[in-house]
């Protein structure tokens, strides 16, 4: 069977600088996909044409930033993650080239072999998140499992999850008694009913 290698981690986007290139139909989904997991992030839009729903969206967020103008090297300076979503493949091409010259992230929407990471499906219950890739074979089936996932979550787990964070922060003893403890505390989370 193929295997996914991708290495999934969680980014602070408040504590990063982004920069989308393209703030059309697909530079829009992926401010909002930034936004709706990190309200905070810091992100700057350089394109020649805004839809409208992003400059809605940039209105509503103060780290959002829009910048109507044809992408320049210079855009890239100073940021830690780039998201090339125009729709000229060969531009996107040119912003991949700068982002590897400044070693800065980049992922190129139209392009999944130039992408250094892949966005993903997320499910969100509270403080839990569940990212979702399908190794870029089809974003729509990661959609769907995200939909699935979403409904059949307890609302519950949030409580839960706050519960053992109480739980965590009193226990006493050194690293592997606490893990020995929270191990057995949340085994019958993980038991096969018999039926
Ligand atoms: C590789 C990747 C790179 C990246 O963008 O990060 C990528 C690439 C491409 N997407 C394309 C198309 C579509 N993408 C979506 C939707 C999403 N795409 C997302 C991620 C990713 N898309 C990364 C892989 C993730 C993985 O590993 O599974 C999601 C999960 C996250 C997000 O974008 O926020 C978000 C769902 C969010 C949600 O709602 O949960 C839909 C469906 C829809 O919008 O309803 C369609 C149309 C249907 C179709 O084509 O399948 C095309 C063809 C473009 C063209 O034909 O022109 C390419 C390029 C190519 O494949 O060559
Ligand atoms: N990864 C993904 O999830 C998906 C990726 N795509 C790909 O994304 C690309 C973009 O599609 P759309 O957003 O629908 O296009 P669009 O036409 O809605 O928007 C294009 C944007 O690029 C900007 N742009 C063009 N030339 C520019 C320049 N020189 N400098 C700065 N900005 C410039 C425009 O101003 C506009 O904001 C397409 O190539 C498409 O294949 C499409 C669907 C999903």
């Amino acid at each position: 069977m193929d295997e996914n290698h991708l290495f999934p981690v969680f980014f602070k986007l408040e504590q990063l600088q982004v920069l989308v290139v393209g703030g059309g139909n697909i530079g829009f989904e992926k401010v909002n996909a930034m936004l709706q997991n990190a309200p905070a992030a810091r992100i700057t839009v350089v394109a020649t044409f805004f839809k409208p729903e992003l400059e809605a969206l940039a209105q509503r967020s103060s780290g959002v930033e829009l910048v109507q103008k044809p992408f320049s090297c210079g855009d890239v300076f100073g940021k830690q993650l780039v998201i090339a979503a125009t729709n000229d493949r060969e531009l996107n091409q040119c912003v991949w080239e700068k982002a590897k010259a400044s070693k800065v992230l980049i992922n190129v929407a139209d392009t999944p072999e130039l992408c250094d990471f892949y966005l993903g499906s997320v499910v969100t219950k509270g403080n839990l998140k569940i990212a979702i890739s399908t190794n870029g074979k089809s974003p729509t089936i990661a959609k769907r499992i995200k939909e699935v996932l979403q409904d059949s979550l307890p609302d519950g787990i949030n409580e839960l999850l706050h519960n053992l964070n109480q739980l965590r922060e009193r226990l006493k003893g050194d690293f592997a008694e606490k893990v020995k403890q929270l191990n057995k505390i949340t085994a019958p989370l993980v038991e096969k009913k018999s039926s």
